[in-house]
């Protein structure tokens, strides 16, 4: 969970944040225990998306409009009904609402059922094209839905943006077992390190996700001695936060556009623990400018000492490719 300090507060809007993950979080874990091949669809971009990714948007969509009554309502989130729309989906979509209202049922602090159609309605409330005015939640239902398919990490990633800033956040994350309610919220922090050979980094697991090779060439121009640790999700961004490790860095392949959701969460939870995310361009991360992230090649979340080096190696890296690449 993250806040920045002073005002304004977003005291409702945390709680109301907190909630919301917590309750998709239940649903996502039960799903994962038990998760069969009708779980899993197919995008039209070829990704996967589950019973708990459209589940996980339905409850935190339902818990913020029950919880935030002030101000309209506005979400910009990664999943839509579109799929559930279609002929032959009418299973899966029972699966969806069964989990949903179950999920309701177990924890009791709302006394509805939902239909069909509501589900469907719910799940678009997401459809939002965000932008530089107002405030809009940004919602990954589940972050890493590879990764929860193969039994490993996800997060549920939950933003509020502000006038195109992220002023609150709030992450549930699958393989670690955290408690989100109950015991008191520790302040954390990145690590200290400041010499890039003791630094340690967070990639993708899934190797189309980042280039590896190039990863690889500024691990080396850094002088990383350790191996890259590989996981799922905005998980990585928490690991750094809580400075478990030095970098988390992501190169995806040229042409890759990467979408707020991916990132709002985990970037302001790396920035209240004292960390910085930057672009290789060594710009702040540009939230306002609607659905997709404005940004130059790359993204690197780390602390403020090791920032300048990773960010310099990354630059020789990117003119070295750019040479090998280019005809003589
Ligand atoms: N070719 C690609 N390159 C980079 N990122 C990709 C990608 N295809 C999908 N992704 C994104 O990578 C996210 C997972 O991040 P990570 O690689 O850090 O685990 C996915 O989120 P979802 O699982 O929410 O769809 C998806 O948005
Ligand atoms: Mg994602
Ligand atoms: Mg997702
Ligand atoms: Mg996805």
């Amino acid at each position: 969970m993250s806040r920045p300090a002073g005002n304004p507060p977003y005291a409702v809007e945390l709680g109301a944040a907190k909630k919301a993950v917590s309750l998709a979080a239940r649903l996502c874990q039960t799903v994962q225990q038990e998760i069969v091949q009708s779980d899993i669809q197919s995008k039209a971009d070829k990704t996967p998306v589950t019973v708990a990714d459209y589940g996980s948007q339905v409850l935190v969509s339902l818990v913020l409009n029950m919880e935030v009554t002030s101000g309209s309502f506005s979400m910009v989130a990664e999943e839509d009904s579109e799929d559930l729309r279609k002929d032959g989906a009418d299973e899966i979509l029972e699966r969806i609402t069964d989990l949903v209202n179950k999920t309701l049922a177990e924890d009791g602090s709302y006394n509805i059922l939902l239909s069909k159609e509501a589900i469907l309605s719910a799940l678009d409330t997401g459809k939002s094209e965000g932008g530089p005015s107002g405030r809009h939640w940004v919602l990954d239902p589940i972050d890493g839905t590879k990764g929860f398919v193969r039994g490993g990490q996800y997060a549920i990633a939950l933003a509020l943006l502000d006038e195109g800033k992220v002023v609150l956040a709030a992450i549930g994350c699958g393989a670690e077992e955290q408690s989100l309610d109950g015991s008191p919220p520790q302040k954390i922090s990145v690590c200290t390190i400041d010499n890039p050979v003791n630094a340690s980094f967070f990639e993708s697991y899934e190797g189309a996700h980042t280039m590896r090779d190039f990863t690889g060439s500024v691990a080396e121009k850094l002088g990383v001695q350790a191996p890259p640790i590989r996981i799922d999700s905005q998980a990585k961004y928490g690991a750094v936060a809580r400075g478990d490790g030095a970098i988390y860095w992501r190169f995806p392949d040229e042409g890759y556009r990467e979408t707020i959701w991916d990132h709002a969460a985990g970037s302001i939870v790396v920035t209240e623990a004292g960390g910085v995310v930057k672009d290789a361009s060594g710009n702040d991360l540009d939230f306002s400018k609607g659905r997709f992230l404005d940004r130059d090649t790359g993204i690197i979340a780390t602390n403020k000492q090791l920032m300048p080096s990773v960010l310099k190696s990354v630059q020789e890296a990117i003119k070295e490719k750019k040479q090998a690449s280019s005809p003589l």
